[in-house]
């Protein structure tokens, strides 16, 4: 049985902050967060995951769990998505502490981005220096089939072309630079590892790398935008990840991100099919067995090589 933890101490949401959207959370804030669950989990986890809509069963996969939902912990948000359960899950795979969101945060939602990127900073301050970020993406490439897993190779910033990134505001140097590069944003040797990973699962033809690309959502795009998001070199869709993955960067993390594509983008006026987040969870569901192994194949990768 998953240990569910309640915080008696602080009535829901009493302890969270009360900021605008121009209001980062500063160190202290999230160390605060940080050291909450740190006195309540005997172990530290290096390794963090992020579950992608309907991905949740990447948590249920864990050991010995604790389990920590969202509206208990100091200055979290909460999720409002289906799909993403709102809860951190503390437990082992394959033996290896790991500690995963069942349940992220979108712009769409209405948290401005560097809240929805705040669980990776607090990530960080409990020592993890291994990203693992999944998501359910629109497939823009033609070679990908709904079910197929895109190893995230690069990224389009699209809300970072307005301005809009989750480390707009005051740098605080304790997480890193003002002005971090993103050439290599999502580590090689893990896409390399997360073929050959695929490979010997017997999955090889499903697993591709490519381009992500985050919109703000919430509506699925007009034929003319993804038609433009083809032409700049998007493979795949979605509304997240990218405002993580820069966060995580930012501190110095190392990222693999993935993509299960869940649909295949409609670039066709003659098309009359239409996207909806229920075939997105279901997909998700459909494929849950598989992406529990590919998971639990790249955390043992990591815990034995720890790629930088
Ligand atoms: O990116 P994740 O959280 O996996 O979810 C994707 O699926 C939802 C749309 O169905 C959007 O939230 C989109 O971002
Ligand atoms: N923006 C976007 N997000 C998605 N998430 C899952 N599928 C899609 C899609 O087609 N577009």
């Amino acid at each position: 049985m998953p240990q569910v933890c309640t915080n008696n101490s602080h009535k829901n949401g009493a302890k969270k902050t009360d900021m605008n959207n121009d209001e980062s959370y500063t160190y202290e804030n999230l160390s605060e967060t940080a050291e909450f669950l740190l006195t309540r989990v005997p172990f530290k986890p290096s390794i963090g995951i992020i579950c992608g809509s309907g991905m949740g069963c990447l948590a249920d996969a864990l050991e010995n769990k604790k389990e920590f939902p969202y509206e208990i912990i100091p200055h979290f948000p909460v999720s409002t998505v289906p799909g993403h359960m709102g809860k951190l899950v503390f437990g082992y795979l394959s033996g290896i502490p790991v500690v995963c969101m069942q349940g992220r945060f979108h712009y769409y939602e209405g948290y401005p981005l560097w809240k929805c990127a705040m669980p990776v900073r607090v990530m960080k301050l409990i020592g993890v220096s291994h990203l693992i970020a999944s998501n359910a993406a629109g497939g823009l490439n033609d070679k990908f089939k709904i079910g197929d897993i895109m190893l995230v190779k690069d990224h389009i910033n699209m809300l970072g072309f307005a301005g809009n990134n989750p480390l707009k505001g005051p740098n605080d140097e304790r997480f890193g630079p003002r002005f971090p590069p993103m050439n290599k944003a999502y580590n090689r040797e893990l896409i390399d590892q997360g073929k050959k990973v695929a490979r010997e699962l017997g999955m090889g033809g499903m697993v591709h790398e490519g381009t992500y690309t985050c919109l703000g959502g919430p509506n699925f795009e007009t034929v003319a935008e993804l038609r433009m998001l083809k032409m700049l070199g998007a493979d795949a869709v979605g509304m997240s990840t990218v405002h993580e993955v820069i966060t995580a960067r930012h501190c110095d993390m190392t990222v693999l991100a993935f993509s299960l594509i869940t649909n295949i983008c409609i670039t066709d006026y003659e098309c009359h099919d239409k996207p909806n987040h229920e075939e997105v969870m279901d997909v998700g569901k459909m494929r849950q067995d598989t992406l529990k192994l590919f998971v639990k194949k790249l955390v043992e990768y990591i815990a034995q090589h720890n790629p930088q």
